[in-house]
């Protein structure tokens, strides 16, 4: 034990981080090579970094100081760097870094090399059923372990599920995000996701809505896009697609096979109270841990190990 004189000194507190072991000196933006860019946000912009010393490539989410307090949106950049410094998941992209300049914040991230699922779902025109059927496991374990850790992500959509080097999903962006049982003092939920993946209760009651459940629907609305290339609920604009999910509108290709119709007609039910994996919804207690279990063990899962999806080798796209 060091006595309390040793303890106060600098020197001391390096040789503690050393024998730590964890190498956790200070980034700074000199650390890293700033590369070409992977995405624009209002206030972000989305670029590759290459750290120097490393030569390891992550994804560097640059935001302006200056923009987010202008449009007061320093309150969801707080809960998205504490979002992603709580979440630790092999689906979900991890925050090694956080530093800032004069004028901007820095998120060093994984790096998705393999781009949105989106244009692997576009470049198909949807994808087969097993391969389908794999990513929608990925995304249930994702999405699962979110809500577990009390976080919705509220903005799921095939924009935000990125693909990794090795073809497993790297969820983004939880810069819409929502920790449960904080009463950031909101009471209504003022940030509605994009229309198509919208849930039916957020359109109706904001303040009623039990977000987690959206989640699930929107995650109904991916499993329906992942098979047919396409959102179900989809029109000429945002109202008419909001008229469609409100009135339940949507139909199945033919080449659906007999388990994903139940899987999804099951989630996309406009009573979060009769939708799959909404367990929870019944028992108010804010406490009670959601499982997906429902969502799992539907027949339309029937082959998956769920517990060695992050070790298993994805499926060739198809
Ligand atoms: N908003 C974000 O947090 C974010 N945005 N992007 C790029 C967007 C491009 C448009 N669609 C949504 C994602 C990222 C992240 C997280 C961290 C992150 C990590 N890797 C990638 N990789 C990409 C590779 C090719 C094309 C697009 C993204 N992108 C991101």
């Amino acid at each position: 034990a060091m006595n309390a004189a040793a303890e106060q000194s600098p020197f001391v507190e390096q040789v503690k981080v050393k024998e730590r072991g964890r190498e956790t000196r200070k980034r700074t933006v000199k650390d890293f090579f700033f590369g070409r860019t992977l995405g624009e946000g209002s206030y972000s912009t989305v670029v590759e970094a290459t750290e120097v010393e490393t030569e390891k490539i992550y994804a560097a989410k640059i935001l302006d100081k200056r923009h987010i307090i202008k449009e007061k949106k320093t309150k969801y950049v707080t809960i998205e760097r504490n979002v992603l410094h709580k979440l630790r998941h092999p689906f979900i992209v991890r925050l090694h870094y956080a530093f800032q300049d004069k004028q901007s914040l820095y998120f060093i991230l994984d790096l998705a090399a393999n781009g949105e699922l989106l244009s692997w779902v576009r470049k198909y025109g949807g994808l087969s059923e097993p391969v389908a059927k794999h990513y929608m496991a990925e995304l249930i374990l994702a999405v699962e372990y979110m809500h577990q850790n009390g976080v919705v992500h509220r903005d799921l959509k095939p924009e935000n599920i990125l693909l990794g080097s090795d073809m497993h999903i790297l969820i983004a962006d939880f810069g819409t995000a929502k920790l449960l049982g904080e009463n950031d003092g909101s009471r209504t939920n003022s940030f509605v996701g994009t229309a198509e993946y919208v849930s039916p209760e957020l359109l109706m009651d904001r303040q009623e809505a039990n977000i987690r459940g959206s989640d699930i629907w929107a995650l109904g609305c991916i499993a329906y896009q992942l098979l047919a290339g396409r959102p179900p609920f989809k029109a000429t604009n945002e109202y008419q697609t909001f008229q469609k999910i409100l009135k339940n509108e949507y139909e199945f290709p033919p080449h659906f096979s007999v388990h994903a119709k139940d899987f999804i007609r099951r989630i996309l039910v406009l009573d979060p109270n009769y939708r799959l994996g909404c367990c929870f919804f019944k028992d108010s207690d804010p406490d009670t841990i959601p499982n997906f279990d429902d969502l799992k063990s539907h027949p339309f899962f029937t082959g998956i190990d769920w517990s060695n999806l992050s070790n298993s080798n994805p499926p060739q796209m198809s």
